[in-house]
């Protein structure tokens, strides 16, 4: 089955999706005259260029407005252009600011963007209509991603950043590459987000920006300690759009990888990769790390800060089990499960927060069902349905955090929101 899969070991902005898009693909010519005609009318121009990072060669994606590139805001990953609007905040709910408006600053003239006037853009493009029909989709969880930090509706909240004409060619080329190189399947590595705090229109936010982080909910993800913004809003957008499962890479026979470069140098290579390749249909096997410790002498709070710390860094589960140790003390054996190439890592976690003076390792093989989502509508909102199959069995399960936030806001119960599914 024809499976991509988008390593986000640095997260994600729109450009460093598209770049590592456009390298597997095989229809670039295409791509560029396809994406140069429907933005000619804003005075756009994309263009491929070859990016050094860490001695690795990728490809940066080029969005020049009028000949300069991505006027407004930087696509890279300590975002550090500020907009010293008078106005304490900068998303607009006035009646009066219900269509696109703009500020003459000293500094700079900023645009700010309806959700409505994005869709009818995007509408206008010389796109073909599953691409414009992604592109509306991605704007949408933008847009609802947005509306839930600032409290307010899609019809009254205008877009800053990700408003902007590179945002939109940025969402536009996502969605019109995924079009051309059609997999069957999508996966993605859990995101890590970057740390601290990013400058941006609305003032510093924390990374993630609330933006991102709605987009995140029920994803998984890490922060780490790289200072900056790692996940833009548009890049996680995209990929909620786009991906079924946010795990480890399944076993895949290659075929095209992708490098896609973000603009700001790290110490680590700052790329998006892809990889596109056959996955057996029947379900994958792979391999991974239990790593454990008995603990005689921790409080349950700091046991419990261990094992957060641990699933806060990418664990793929993290669990205690008691048992009676020596000398008649009662104990725990803290277990983390993760990736082998994430040993050394968990190693320095798991001496760094815990008491143990020595851990085991044991390497598992697993076999894994291969899931998808489908989302199902219900009067109280939307619920995701995972589906597994392989290894001749299908099932099919509702997303519990969909159903718990459901019940949740509707104050009624679990089984309450599974009928709605009936
Ligand atoms: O444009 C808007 S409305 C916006 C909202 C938010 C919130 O978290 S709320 C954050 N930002 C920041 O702007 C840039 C956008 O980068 P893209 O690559 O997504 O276009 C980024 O720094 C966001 O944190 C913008
Ligand atoms: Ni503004």
């Amino acid at each position: 089955m024809k499976t991509l899969y988008f390593e986000c070991k640095m997260g994600a902005a729109g450009d460093m999706l598209m770049a590592a898009l456009y390298e597997i693909c095989d229809q670039k010519e295409l791509f560029l005259q396809t994406m140069n005609q429907a933005f000619s009318e804003y005075g756009i121009q994309i263009s491929a260029e070859e990016s050094k990072k860490c001695g690795i060669s990728g490809t940066h994606m080029h969005v020049m407005i009028n000949g300069e590139e991505e006027g407004v805001h930087v696509h890279e990953h300590v975002h550090t252009h500020t907009h010293d609007h008078t106005e304490a905040e900068h998303v607009h709910t006035n009646e009066h600011e219900a269509a696109e408006h703009h500020h003459d600053e000293s500094s700079h003239a900023h645009t700010h963007h309806s959700y409505q006037s994005v869709l009818a853009q995007i509408e206008h493009l010389q796109l073909p209509a599953q691409v414009k029909a992604d592109a509306a989709a991605i704007y949408r969880l933008i847009g609802e991603a947005e509306s839930a930090v600032h409290n307010t509706t899609l019809e009254q909240i205008h877009f800053h950043e990700v408003g902007t004409l590179d945002a939109l060619a940025d969402v536009c080329g996502c969605a019109l590459l995924m079009y051309l190189i059609t997999p069957e399947k999508v996966f993605a590595s859990p995101l890590h987000v970057g740390s601290g705090f990013v400058k941006c229109a609305h003032g510093i936010l924390p990374v993630p920006a609330p933006a991102t982080a709605e987009l995140l909910k029920g994803i998984p993800f890490y922060t780490g300690s790289i200072k900056g913004e790692l996940l833009t809003p548009t890049g996680a957008a995209i990929l909620r759009h786009y991906v079924e499962g946010f795990e480890e890479m399944p076993v895949m026979t290659l075929e095209h990888i992708g490098c896609g470069m973000g603009q700001k140098d790290f110490e680590t290579a700052n790329c998006v990769r892809t990889f596109l390749g056959d996955v057996q249909a029947n379900g994958y096997d792979d391999k991974i790390l239990s790593i454990s410790c008995n603990l005689d002498d921790m409080t349950g709070e700091d046991i419990s800060f261990a094992a957060e710390t641990l699933l806060n860094a990418g664990a793929l589960d993290v669990y205690t089990i008691p048992i009676q140790m020596k000398k008649g003390r009662p104990g725990i054996i803290l277990t983390c499960l993760c990736a082998l190439s994430e040993k050394e890592n968990f190693t320095n976690l798991f001496f760094q927060h815990t008491t143990t003076r020595g851990i085991r390792y044991a390497v598992y093989e697993r076999v894994k069902l291969v899931s998808t989502f489908e989302t199902k509508e219900t009067p109280y909102g939307k619920i995701r349905i995972k589906k597994s199959s392989g290894y001749h069995v299908d099932h099919e399960k509702p997303e519990f955090e969909d159903l718990k936030a459901i019940a949740f806001k509707q104050g009624c119960s679990l089984k309450d929101v599974r009928n709605l599914l009936d």
